[in-house]
This record gives C-alpha cells, structure tokens and sequence, in this order.
C-alpha cells in the first residue's frame, strides 16, 4: 500500500509541495486535508502513515497554530511524533482572477480585498504596506483556498496571496511575483508520523552462494531468516561467474529492534555460514520508510 500523506490543502498549497518534494520518490498517496487539526487527527486515527506540516519561517518565525497541536494540552494527540524536516523556498505571488487586469503596471488601485493564510502576511509586509495600505484581509485556510476563492468570485475585487503552482492550479492569473520581503523566504516543515502504527524498522542485506545442486539449499538457508524473526523484505541474484548458472543471493530482511531480537542477525549468520557456501553480511541501516523514533 503506497504511504499516506496528510497536508494542509487543498491542492497546490505550499503543504502541497513540501508534500510532494519529500515524498514523491515515493509514490505517496497525498491527502490534502483542510486544516492541520485534520492533519494531525488523521495521522492519531492511523488514516495517515505521516503529515507534513509547516513549523517555522525565517521571515515571520513559529507557526503557532502548529505549536499549539505539538503542545497537545488536552491529550487528543498521544501518538504524533516528530520523525523529519523539510525546508521549502517560499515564493508569493499575488493572484487575481482570470482577466480581471490587464498587467501590475496598469493596476488601478481597485482591490478591495486580500486572502491568504495568516502566516503568509508576515511574510509580504514590506510589499503590502506599500501596495495595499488599509486593504481589507481576511484570513483563510491556506494560501491555496485564497486562489481559489479569488478563481471563483465574480463580483468582488479580490486578490490571494499564494504560489504560481496556486495559480496554475486554480486556473487565475499573477498580478505580482516574488512579493515576498526576502528571497530568502523559507519555510521549515515537520514530517510527523504515528509513533504507534510505525516502529521504527533496522533493514540488513546478506549476500550469499548456494550449492545450486542440492535441492532444498535455498529454501534452507530461507529458513534460518525466518527461525530468527527477520522478515525477508527483497531477493535478487547475480551470476557467481565461478560457475554458469550459479548465483549469488542478495537478501534484505528487516526487524523492529527489541531486546529479544538483538542478535538476530548475528545468530542467522552462524547458521547461513553451516548451510551456505559464503555468506556475507553487508551491512544494517535504519529504514527510511518507517523513519526515526
Ligand atoms: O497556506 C499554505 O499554503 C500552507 O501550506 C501553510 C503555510 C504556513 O502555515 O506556513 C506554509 C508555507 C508558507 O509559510 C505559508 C503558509
């Protein structure tokens, strides 16, 4: 089952992309949810493997809303845990519906009204305060349901601030680009997971030859993996090149840590020594997938 991803939504959020930057060698089932309660809720209920959620930005600091779920005083959240960061390049485009001006250079001061997520004024005040001085703001969920409320009014004079991805994703046009105080801009995300449904998992990959002519050689040396509790994870094989069509085995094979299962590997490799005509360990490493406790 391909990993399952909460963010902030809707599409083309900057969740989205930090969403999509971090895990999409994964091929991740992204879920946009409409506010980081539903995030943090979804991930709780294990509706979620992990959650992306922005923590901090260099420009306008912590992301209080973020810290308030982490702080978690009435206890709704017992099983987030914090496994990873992401730093994301923010850019800020101001967004206005399709046609509603011709360009910046001949804006005429009409706009009446500004949405985006309230982190994001922090962010553009230097712009705002010279452009758009008393203009109405009226926070929203994030940045991308602005450029989706200004996609759809066809009365007001809107305008969002939001990302070009936004834009092209709601289908309005960029009055304005890089609108942001500093090109520096940056937003640091948390990857957070449910501390209970993912353990973390160590991986180990064991090479070894077989004697290709006694039946039963592989299933034995099979065995032994499984005798000692290690989950057989991939299996691939390469020609020896000591003999045509012998192979060497390349086995990964993973464990949750426990005091139990310590020396597991240890142990299955004086047995693969008895039943294989090499072996080789070649190393343990903690898997990416069930990242860090
Ligand atoms: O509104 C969005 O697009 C979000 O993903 C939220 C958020 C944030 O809360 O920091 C993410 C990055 C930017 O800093 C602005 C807004």
């Amino acid at each position: 089952m391909a990993l399952r991803v909460a963010f902030l939504g809707p599409l083309a959020s900057f969740s989205h992309q930090a969403a999509a930057e971090s895990f999409g060698r994964l091929s991740a089932d992204l879920q946009p949810k409409s506010s980081f309660n539903d995030a943090f809720a979804a991930l709780q209920q294990n509706q979620a493997d992990f959650a992306v959620i922005p923590c901090e930005n260099s420009t306008n600091g912590s992301v209080v809303q973020t810290l308030d779920l982490l702080a978690d005083r009435d206890n709704s959240y017992p099983d987030v845990k914090v496994c990873g960061e992401y730093y994301l390049t923010v850019h800020h485009c101001l967004l206005t519906r399709k046609g509603l001006y011709p360009s910046w250079a001949e804006y005429d001061g009409s706009i009446t009204k500004l949405y985006t997520h309230p982190q994001a004024w922090g962010q553009c005040e230097t712009f705002l305060g010279k452009y758009f001085k008393g203009v109405e703001r009226q926070d929203v969920s994030s940045t991308s349901k602005g450029g989706e409320i200004v996609s759809k009014d066809s009365e007001e004079r809107g305008g969002a601030i939001a990302s070009r991805f936004a834009a092209e994703h709601h289908g309005t046009d960029v009055l304005v680009e890089n609108i942001e105080d500093r090109a520096d801009n940056t937003t640091r995300f948390l990857i957070l997971r449910n501390g209970c449904a993912l353990e973390t998992t160590h991986k180990t990959l064991i090479s070894f030859l077989i004697d290709h002519a006694s039946p039963g050689a592989l299933a034995n040396a099979l065995l032994i993996f499984k005798k000692h509790g290690l989950n057989l994870t991939s299996i691939n094989t390469r020609p020896s090149l000591k003999k045509p069509w012998q192979y060497i085995f390349f086995v990964e094979c993973g464990r949750t840590p426990s005091e139990e299962n310590k020396d597991a590997v240890h142990r299955a490799l004086i047995e693969l020594r008895e039943v294989t005509e090499s072996c080789r360990d070649l190393g343990t490493w903690k898997d990416q997938l069930s990242a860090n406790a």
